[in-house]
């Protein structure tokens, strides 16, 4: 992949505007399809030297013409090719799809009559970018058979039946072993379900320049440090606690305060120089007995928290783990918006039926909030979008920032980070081990600390949750909240 194009998404209207710009600025797209076809026919032959039979599929579009010049590639390199075309070849294909099927000299059988055998692999070129509405039965069935087979399958571009900007299976769809996509990822190589269903992904740079990629692109991005190492803060031999930040982390009662302690702990092992638990005084002293580097500080209501308040060295605050649900949640946060905040868990929550008084208020207030729902707590608070069939889990995050003013972290497997100005990244480094108790007040720990150190909502935000998914990757399976908390790699 072009080194520049590491980290750029590009859904397939985009990439059907890249095609264009790139046919008008004088670039042959025949070859274009030879390439990605002959990168499809390489990988297929490294990967899978031994298949008896190397099964193409072959669509009714341009991911067709793909498979087609795949096919000649393997026949000419002396491999066993069994070409399958779905609906009437000769009448849809038209343009590139269609000169390279004429340059198939083999048979072309209809779809319906593919058997698969053990030792076939299967190339799937059926329908990739292009993909437009749910697939038709007799492709389906075809799907189902060949997954059920268990034969590999390579797919091309995306795998057919997976939507390429939301992810979403358009009713049936490949479990590839391999993707081979080109000049950049789609959205739907790394939103769920899309993500699980593309295997192993490979981007090919098939030669279209990646000025034209980069003009249309429409910004989506893939998580990585480059979106934020330069907001990171450097130690330098000078600083002081106070200057790497201070980082508050609200307690809920006695029978629920570990998880602010998991948030405290993190937030610290994250960078910030001090953190301190507030604590309501019912739970102060089981607090106090679990606490050495993180301090203590007891607050009870509103009034307690706005005093306190007048310490502008206050740097970020972390509310909602273990909290509780209810109008005091409510009240804090508010009083919060025009400072640093991590609103999680029970912070979400408790507002599901007062949502327009925080969002009028994050408007308004001058503030870097971050808010952070899992699926229901994003469910209770933003059900209308939630709803939205139409909409990718990037729309549903960039239109929840749009609304509350607030920078998203839509928590998941394939958890999307969106800001109030409509920056989006899609996360991928996350490993499954993340998914257990208290892993997401370690997070919000983390997002805390960047917020104390300075940095702006939606990188501490992007750079919290890479370095989460990082220290899920160096805790290993076996990972507890605790062990993720020791885990977490240094900020750039
Ligand atoms: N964009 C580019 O620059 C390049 C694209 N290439 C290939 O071109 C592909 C995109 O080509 P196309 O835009 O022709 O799209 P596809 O080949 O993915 O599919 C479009 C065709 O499928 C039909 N179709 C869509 N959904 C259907 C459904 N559910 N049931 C039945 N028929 C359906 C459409 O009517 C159309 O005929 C990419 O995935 C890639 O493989 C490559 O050739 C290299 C260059
Ligand atoms: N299958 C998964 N793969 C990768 N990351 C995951 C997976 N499941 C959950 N996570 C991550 O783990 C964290 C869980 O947070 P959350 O749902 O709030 O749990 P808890 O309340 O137990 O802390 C989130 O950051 C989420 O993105
Ligand atoms: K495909």
């Amino acid at each position: 992949m072009h080194s520049s194009l590491h980290d750029v998404l590009i859904t397939p209207a985009e990439m059907a505007a890249i095609d264009l710009a790139a046919a008008q600025s004088g670039i042959d797209s025949f070859l274009l399809m030879r390439r990605a076809g002959l990168a499809v026919a390489a990988a297929v032959l490294r990967l899978f030297p031994q298949a008896q039979r190397y099964v193409v599929l072959c669509g009714p579009g341009n991911n067709g013409g793909d498979g087609y010049v795949a096919a000649s590639a393997l026949a000419e390199c002396g491999a066993n090719v069994a070409v399958f075309a779905f609906g009437d070849p000769a009448a849809a294909l038209s343009g590139d799809a269609d000169r390279a099927r004429q340059l198939w000299d083999g048979a072309i059988d209809p779809l319906a009559s593919l058997v698969p055998h053990l030792g076939d692999v299967v190339v799937d070129a059926l329908f990739g970018a292009g993909l437009s509405r749910d697939l038709p039965e007799q492709v389906v069935q075809v799907i189902e058979r060949i997954n059920a087979k268990g034969v590999p399958v390579i797919a091309v571009d995306l795998p057919s039946g997976v939507d390429g900007r939301t992810g979403q299976i358009r009713r049936a769809a490949f479990a590839a072993s391999h993707t081979i996509t080109f000049m950049a990822r789609k959205p739907g190589h790394l939103l769920l379900p899309g993500r699980s269903l593309s295997g192993a992904l490979d981007v090919v740079d098939i030669g279209i320049p990646a000025r034209i990629v980069q003009a249309q692109g429409g910004g989506w991005r893939l998580n990585t440090p480059a979106l934020w190492s330069d907001q990171a803060s450097r130690l330098d031999a000078s600083t002081h606690k106070f200057r790497r930040g201070h980082l508050v982390v609200f307690s809920g009662g006695a029978q629920a305060t570990g998880a602010a302690r998991l948030s405290a702990a993190a937030g610290l092992a994250a960078g910030a120089g001090l953190v301190t638990v507030a604590s309501p005084k019912s739970a102060l002293d089981i607090n106090a007995a679990q606490l050495t580097a993180v301090m203590l500080r007891e607050i009870d209501d509103r009034q307690d928290l706005e005093h306190w308040l007048r310490d502008t060295r206050l740097g970020a605050f972390v509310l909602g783990p273990g909290f509780g649900v209810g109008d005091r949640a409510c009240d804090f946060a508010l009083q919060l918006c025009d400072r640093a905040l991590v609103l999680d868990a029970d912070g979400i929550t408790s507002f599901q039926e007062r949502r327009s008084e925080l969002f009028e208020r994050l408007a308004v207030a001058a503030g870097r909030v971050v808010m952070t729902p899992h699926e229901g707590e994003f469910a209770r608070l933003f059900p209308e979008i939630a709803r939205d069939e139409k909409l990718s889990k990037i729309e549903k995050a960039q239109a929840a920032a749009r609304i509350s003013h607030a920078t998203i972290v839509y928590k998941g497997a394939d958890t999307v980070i969106a800001g109030a100005d409509g920056k989006v990244a899609v996360n991928a480094n996350a490993p499954p081990s993340l998914a257990t108790a208290g892993s997401g007040d370690v997070l919000a720990g983390i997002v805390g600390a960047h917020l104390a150190q300075g940095m702006p909502a939606f990188e501490a935000a992007a750079a919290g949750v890479w370095r989460h998914g990082a220290a899920g990757a160096r805790a290993g399976p076996g990972l507890t909240a605790e062990t993720l908390v020791t885990s977490i790699p240094p900020l750039g």
